[in-house]
């Protein structure tokens, strides 16, 4: 495990369950895991393995049950309400299925979080420019999400998560709805949001060629544990292993 110190994420023994007609089930079980500031990190695993619980713990979309979450040095379970806001503004988060506002441009989508953290109509507008041109979409700040291509909203979704200036990027099964062109179109843009705006980013996903385009870690999870850690450039073989047992693609 990495060295705490230039860790970005820390989770330590945390668990998280939920409440079920048959009783209560785990879904996340006594996890320790650590990010480091900068990394691509995937986080892999069968279905139900807990990974989207796992990653909504770090942004506190779930409170864990027991256990810890650090997020730059500081223990998020214990922030108060200006501090649970200060570090929503510091983690971006995009899904599967977009999440985008069917109702609004694709500027008023990316403005939506500078509203909310109360920005000028100045700020946001200069901020909407500048995200959308980081996603190569400059030229359709006006169209609604209905008229885009899959690809074209997922990036609409990484301009808006990227609005607040965040350091850390949760993804979670980005491109499982897309094709594998427009696969790498969108892996295209979080390399290049790793790389030149030095964000952290944390992939859940079922797709090893994902894996191998961006990640530089990988966790891989089962029955709620994180049951192994290892750097893709170490692990060829490894991740071929994992990957048949998995029955990943
Ligand atoms: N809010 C909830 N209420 C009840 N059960 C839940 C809830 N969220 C997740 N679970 C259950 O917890 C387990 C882990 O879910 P999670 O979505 O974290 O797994 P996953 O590894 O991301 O799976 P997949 O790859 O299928 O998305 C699953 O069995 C799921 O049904």
């Amino acid at each position: 495990m990495s060295n705490p110190d230039d860790s970005i994420i820390r989770l330590r023994n945390v668990s998280k369950s939920f409440a079920t007609p048959k009783g209560s089930f785990k879904a996340v079980d006594n996890a320790s895991l650590a990010i480091r500031r900068g990394d691509t990190f995937g986080i892999i695993g069968t279905s139900g393995a807990g990974k989207s619980t796992l990653l909504r713990l770090v942004n506190l979309l779930e409170r864990p049950d027991t256990g810890e979450v650090h997020v730059d040095g500081r223990d998020v379970t214990a922030l108060s309400k200006a501090g649970l806001r200060d570090l929503r503004r510091s983690i971006g988060m995009i899904f599967q299925q977009f999440n985008l506002l069917q109702n609004a441009t694709v500027a008023d989508n990316v403005a939506f979080p500078l509203r909310i953290h109360g920005a000028t109509r100045a700020e946001i507008a200069d901020r909407v420019r500048e995200c959308l041109a980081i996603v190569g979409l400059q030229d359709k700040a006006d169209a609604y999400p209905a008229q885009l291509s899959g690809g074209q909203k997922q990036r609409v979704a990484i301009a808006r998560a990227l609005a607040t200036r965040p350091s850390i990027l949760l993804c979670d099964e980005p491109t499982s709805a897309l094709d594998p062109q427009t696969t790498r179109s969108v892996l295209d843009v979080l390399k290049e949001v790793n790389q030149k705006l030095g964000v952290t980013i944390v992939i859940v996903t079922h797709e090893m060629s994902v894996v191998r385009a961006l990640c530089r870690n990988v966790a891989v999870m089962e029955h709620g544990r994180v049951v192994e850690q290892f750097s893709t450039d170490q692990a060829h073989g490894v991740l071929t292993d994992i990957a048949k047992e998995l029955h990943y693609a």
